[in-house]
């Protein structure tokens, strides 16, 4: 556990960067602060590791205040990761997370070892150990950088806006791959970024912070969505932030209606016969979804459906509650929006079609948790 005491920050110039702080970050969990450029979060995160002291209040480690600990000794068990993942140009991948284990009193074989073990846990191909880092993507260098910052197993992880240089596609899957590793580690991790979708995403909970290093709320990303503080922390979980609030629940109670499909390859009159309001589910031989028809594109197919003149299908949600990979809300009402059929396709874990829905059926599932108090109203 992580407690900051009436933290404040105040440069030689005069700048009030951080100002009494109040705030106790739990163990194994994502911790994020987010807010607009120059609100203090990275001199509050490297108020931790003791890069920065504080001008007042205290911070302290497990009940134990970090002033009393030597910064060398803290860090061994405080890994850092930072945007451009900061890594050594001129040593190898491996010997890049390698340096972290020699440096704690391993041998290099068992150094070597261990990056190995660290590179494929972050999910990186093993033809990569052997290059240096510039022969790297942007996404690949801050996987090295995650895999150098877990080698020397610390319980707490600092991050400082550490996919903010990828691309969104790149850094969607980082974000992913932070969540999968986190279920595994539990670590206490503490994340900085100024993208409030980021920290709704991977924050279990986030910590707002306003110009002038004051915290403007401290909660978990659902109740920010559904009780902004102020209109500070309206403005900035922005606008769309009611539906972004779906995104929190499982579609799982959304009844699901049958839905029309037909064979690719079936008979042109068959799927015909078929439609419901105009339109079927074209499936393949495992049931996924290959795209829609409806009675005008059919009548330009000559005897079987062609899987290749179909109308494109919109998003999919997930509904295998036993699988435990339901989708949200937020998934089931992007499916009917973005169909062209205007229902929404839910699939099982194996992508088969199990049925559909509207986005009145999302709606109504959404008016009866607001009802049984499953979200706020
Ligand atoms: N060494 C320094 N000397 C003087 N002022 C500083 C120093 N470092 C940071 N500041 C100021 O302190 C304030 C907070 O800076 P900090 O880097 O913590 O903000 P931030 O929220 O991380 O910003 P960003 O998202 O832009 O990185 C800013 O006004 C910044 O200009």
């Amino acid at each position: 556990m992580i407690e900051f005491r009436d933290v404040t920050k105040q440069y030689p110039d005069g700048t009030v960067a951080v100002d009494g702080l109040d705030l106790t970050v739990e163990d194994g969990k994502i911790t994020v602060f987010v807010g607009p450029s120059g609100c203090g979060k990275t001199t509050s995160l490297r108020m931790i590791n003791r890069m920065i002291d504080p001008t007042g209040g205290s911070i302290l480690l497990d009940g134990k205040d970090i002033r009393e600990s030597d910064p060398p000794l803290l860090r061994r068990g405080i890994g850092y990761v930072i945007q451009h993942a900061g890594l050594f140009p001129h040593r190898t991948v491996l010997d890049n997370v390698a340096t972290v284990p020699l440096l704690t009193g391993a041998g290099k074989r068992a150094a070597r070892a261990r990056a190995a073990e660290l590179l494929e846990l972050v999910g990186l191909p093993q033809e990569v150990a052997r290059r240096y880092p510039p022969q790297l993507s942007g996404g690949q260098q801050q996987r090295v950088g995650v895999a150098r910052a877990l080698a020397a197993d610390p319980p707490v992880l600092l991050m400082d806006e550490p996919f903010s240089a990828v691309d969104p596609v790149v850094r969607d899957d980082l974000q992913q791959q932070l969540l999968r590793l986190q279920s595994e580690l539990d670590k206490t991790i503490v994340f900085v970024t100024h993208d409030i979708d980021e920290a709704i995403k991977i924050g279990d909970r986030v910590a707002v912070f306003r110009v002038g290093g004051r915290l403007a709320q401290y909660d978990t990303p659902s109740a920010l969505l559904a009780k902004p503080a102020d209109d500070f922390v309206s403005s900035f979980v922005g606008r769309d932030r009611g539906y972004r609030a779906l995104g929190f629940l499982t579609a799982t109670g959304v009844p699901v209606a049958p839905v029309a499909t037909v064979p690719a390859g079936g008979e042109v009159a068959r799927a015909r016969e078929a439609l419901v309001d105009g339109w079927a589910v074209v499936v393949d031989e495992e049931r996924r979804p290959l795209g829609w028809v409806s009675a005008e594109t059919l009548s330009q197919m000559d005897g079987s459906v062609d899987a290749e003149q179909l109308v494109s299908g919109g998003s999919l949600f997930e509904v295998d509650s036993t699988a435990g990979t339901a989708g949200s809300l937020r998934n089931a009402l992007d499916a009917a929006l973005s169909s062209p059929a205007a229902v929404g396709i839910a699939v099982d874990g194996r992508g088969a079609v199990v049925g559909g829905v509207t986005a009145q059926t999302v709606l109504a599932a959404l008016a009866d948790a607001r009802r049984s108090g499953e979200v706020p109203g």
